[in-house]
């Protein structure tokens, strides 16, 4: 017999919620982490944004308190006290996802590197253990350009930027993704000088014109932003050479240029894992394509014609996928229709389901229905009114995607993720009974666009006048 029913590599959020989950079923489960427990999201990643941007986000507040007939002098930024609050953050979340928590659910939880030895086998520690299934949930990190120059001067990733001591004077960002767009804002609010480039444009994978309005709110905190910019080299300074020849010298440089997964020290050779430069070669289920008793899940997941998503829900659902179909023994397959994602800047930047471009390149004929902030009145009496609702409908008004930019989003995408996924049409959502005055009513007001040309037609008229003639 195995030692264990379920090896699990990895205690990130992907790893801890499945060890989570094999625990409280009573099955003898191992979990193995050669860093820190929490993985990225709590220790480098999404905890220490998410506070250093609230830190920024109350500096942008007290400046445009103005606008409301509050005067304020310019924030005092005292970046060891943020650094404290950031640190703080992690630091009450820790008990969470700690290995006191995890043996106290009756897992064995191993402080070292995890390899393959053979299929079931694993070697950690110094330990062998054999184990009947295996969940590798060792995650990504910080993948590094390949740019002349780079290696050779101190950069920063995010594996590194919130352990900084100083302010960075002027921060280089690489990289116009989900952490160059966050950390640019936060960074620029707390008084740093910031010059993001990136190769194309910034929030790539949002909807553009949602992206509009990121941008805008960049530029309006004094960002430096140079899209559709290369950068040739790198050299000391640090000092970006760009392909035109401008060079921009700062005093740090931030590399966020995406993922790359934890695969090296895995040994998969040993026990027969496909792997790619994605990630673990699965199929829909997350069980690996070569290797039927290993599944992988998180970041390092690579479902085939899917492909990966770097996001701490996807490996809590990717946990619920495999506690179905490993666990159960229930059909269980990966649905990202419905997904949603969350810029944290300010306005913040939400999506469900699909984007107009992702719908177009699909082939599908879309209808496009919008509505501005600027007609919400929660959000002109607040003096913010930037940003809108876009919804993404097939021409018989199904819902296939959401998005929405502006203060809160993210909490407002709930709805529309459940909506999507529930396949609901824009009519329906037109229905919803919303509180006012909320800045969720836009989703509303996009939706009733739209039946709304069909109600106010010259038809639906010439009906409702028949219709009072009658009597009674
Ligand atoms: C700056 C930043 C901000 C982010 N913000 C958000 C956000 O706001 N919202 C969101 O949804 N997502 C966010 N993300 C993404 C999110 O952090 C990741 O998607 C998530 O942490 C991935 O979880 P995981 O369990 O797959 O991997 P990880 O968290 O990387 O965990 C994997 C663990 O496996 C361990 N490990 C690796 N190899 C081995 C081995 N051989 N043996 C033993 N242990 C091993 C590692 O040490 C690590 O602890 C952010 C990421 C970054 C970098
Ligand atoms: N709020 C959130 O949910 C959140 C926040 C931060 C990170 N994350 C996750 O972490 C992942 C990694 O974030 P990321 O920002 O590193 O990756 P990313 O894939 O989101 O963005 C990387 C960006 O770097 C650009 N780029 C690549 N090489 C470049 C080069 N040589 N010069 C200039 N630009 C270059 C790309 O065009 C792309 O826009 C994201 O995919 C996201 O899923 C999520």
């Amino acid at each position: 017999m195995a030692d264990f029913d379920l090896a699990v590599i990895g205690a990130g959020s992907a790893g801890l919620s499945i060890t989570y989950v094999a625990a409280r079923l009573g099955l003898r489960v191992v979990l193995i982490e050669r860093e820190r427990m929490g993985g990225d999201c709590l220790n480098t990643g999404c905890v220490p944004s998410k506070a250093l941007l609230a830190a920024a986000h109350a500096a942008s507040a007290a400046r445009r308190a103005g606008r409301l007939g509050i005067r304020l002098p310019e924030p005092e930024v005292d970046w060891a006290a943020v650094r404290a609050h950031v640190h703080g953050a992690i630091a009450a979340i820790a008990p969470q996802d700690s290995e006191e928590r995890f043996r106290s659910l009756g897992a064995e939880v191993i402080r070292a590197e995890a390899r393959f030895v053979a299929p079931g086998t694993l070697e950690a520690g110094g330990r062998h253990l054999t184990a009947h299934r295996v969940v590798v949930a060792a995650g990504s990190r910080a993948a590094v350009p390949d740019l002349p120059g780079l290696r050779d001067v101190p950069f920063l990733t995010h594996a590194t930027l919130f352990d900084l001591k100083e302010k960075p004077e002027h921060l280089l960002i690489l990289g116009g993704g989900a952490i160059g767009v966050e950390m640019a804002q936060a960074h620029a609010a707390l008084g740093c000088r910031v010059t993001l480039v990136e190769h194309g444009r910034i929030a790539k994978r949002e909807d553009a014109e949602l992206a509009g309005v990121l941008r805008g709110a960049l530029l309006a905190d004094g960002v430096a932003l140079l899209e559709n910019t290369s950068v040739a080299a790198v050299e000391p300074g640090p000092t970006l050479v760009l392909e035109d020849g401008r060079r921009i010298s700062g005093t740090h440089l931030l590399v966020a240029t995406g993922r790359t997964p934890n695969l090296e020290a895995l040994n998969l050779e040993a026990a027969g894992i496909r792997a790619g430069p994605r990630g673990i070669a699965t199929d829909a289920g997350l069980r690996s394509l070569s290797a039927r008793r290993v599944y992988a899940a998180g970041d390092i997941a690579d479902p085939q014609n899917i492909g990966p998503r770097y996001l701490t829900h996807v490996g809590s659902y990717h946990a619920g996928i495999l506690a179905r179909r490993m666990l159960f023994r229930l059909p269980a397959r990966i649905d990202y229709a419905a997904l949603p994602r969350v810029t944290y800047t300010d306005p913040e930047l939400a999506q469900a389901g699909m984007t107009e471009e992702e719908a177009r390149a699909a082939g599908q004929d879309v209808r496009i229905l919008r509505w501005p902030l600027a007609e919400n009145d929660r959000a002109i009496a607040e003096g913010r009114t930037d940003g809108l609702a876009k919804l993404v409908v097939t021409p018989r008004g199904r819902l296939l995607g959401a998005g929405i930019a502006g203060p809160h989003a993210g909490e407002m995408i709930g709805a529309w993720t459940l909506a999507i996924g529930r396949k609901l049409s824009a009519d329906a959502m037109a229905g919803l009974v919303v509180p006012y005055p909320t800045r969720s009513e836009i989703g509303k007001r996009a939706a009733a666009t739209f039946s709304l040309d069909r109600l106010f037609a010259p038809r639906t008229r010439w009906l409702v006048r028949m219709l009072g003639r009658l009597p009674g």
